[in-house]
């Protein structure tokens, strides 16, 4: 089924809703892990609900990112990215190029952490320095936000570690066969902040270019305003469905690498704003698991052809493959 608001079609067949709640028995978790395993097939995007995230502490980090993306332009760009540095940038693009995509910059705002939270960044830091190596340009007000984010970014370990028992479960393994290659956090989180339009925008541009995700699985959290949409073949773009309280998680190159093509890592882009809701902002909150920067990476199962992708060169590490991306956005 799908509706279509405006032209724009909800791709509520193309990203069911999972719950999580039943997954404390292993009847429970074998349904979950299938319906898991059959979205990562399909679209490679799927929604999570009943995953024991407390609301509360994802109100309490929207109201942080608001804060902070409220503060003057000179204010923010104090904790601008720099070398061995991450935080804030505007207008970035970054995410289409990766995808060997030009494009116009988007029309958002970030503000991206690691969750290691280092104290310093190593020595020789420069534009190529991986995200769980450099250090976070965390800004001083609001007062808590620090606070917030590392508080957020426990909740979110906790949830990939669930999620990643379930996908070894999906695939046949192990339920424990992702442990040893992700106990030690790389993950990043970002705010994007989609501001409210207030000239029309160029031809093409988007609030977020079409890119997949470079790393293992991304985390979602969006507010009620919309936008987040996929490409499904056959169909072009369409919306991810909204629904209150869950996470959307999506498949990242690494994830559809390391299944042998299996599962896909989908394109993906924020459209700009319905005519009549320019005005209106948007949040989005990306927690992107990257597992441990020098855990092996190779295929689990036979390469499949079907899903044979063009972004997916070799088998290496995720220090390698960081690195080779990263390379090729700063080219
Ligand atoms: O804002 C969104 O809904 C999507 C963000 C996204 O795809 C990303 O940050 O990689
Ligand atoms: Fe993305």
């Amino acid at each position: 089924m799908s509706t279509a608001i405006d032209g724009v079609t909800v791709a509520e067949d193309f990203v069911p809703v999972i719950d999580l709640s039943g997954t404390d028995t292993p009847e429970g978790k074998a349904l979950a892990a299938k319906a898991i395993g059959s979205a990562c097939e399909t679209s490679g995007f799927f929604t999570v609900v009943g995953h024991g995230v407390d609301e509360e502490l994802v109100d309490r980090m929207y109201e942080s990112c608001r804060a902070f993306f409220a503060l003057p332009d000179e204010r923010k760009a104090a904790h601008g990215v720099g070398p061995g540095t991450n935080g804030f940038y505007a207008e970035a693009g970054c995410g289409s190029k990766s995808s060997g995509i030009e494009s116009l910059p988007d029309l958002q705002e970030v503000f991206a952490a690691s969750v290691r939270d280092n104290s310093a960044p190593p020595a020789g830091a420069d534009a190529l320095t991986l995200p769980w190596e450099a250090v976070n340009q965390w800004p001083a007000e609001p007062a808590d936000f620090r606070a917030v984010w590392l508080e957020y970014s426990a909740a979110m370990e906790r949830l990939s570690q669930d999620l990643l028992h379930l996908f070894a479960l999906a695939l046949g393994l192990d339920e424990h066969f992702f442990d040893d290659k992700t106990d030690q956090a790389s993950s990043t989180i970002s705010a994007n902040y989609y501001y409210p339009l207030t000239e029309p925008p160029m031809a093409g541009q988007l609030r977020k270019g079409p890119h997949a995700d470079w790393g293992n699985l991304t985390i979602l959290h969006q507010d009620g305003a919309g936008g987040l949409q996929v490409e499904q073949q056959g169909h072009g773009w369409r919306d991810v469905p909204y629904t209150r309280g869950s996470f959307v998680i999506n498949i990242g190159d690494m994830m559809e690498f390391w299944t042998g093509g299996r599962w896909v890592s989908t394109m993906h882009r924020v459209r700009n704003p319905l005519p009549g809701q320019e005005g209106e902002a948007r949040i989005s909150i990306p927690y992107f698991h990257i597992p441990n920067p020098d855990a092996t990476i190779e295929p689990i199962l036979p390469f499949s052809n079907a899903h044979t992708s063009q972004r997916i060169k070799t088998a290496s590490t995720p220090a390698e493959w960081f690195g080779a991306r990263l390379a090729e956005v700063f080219s």
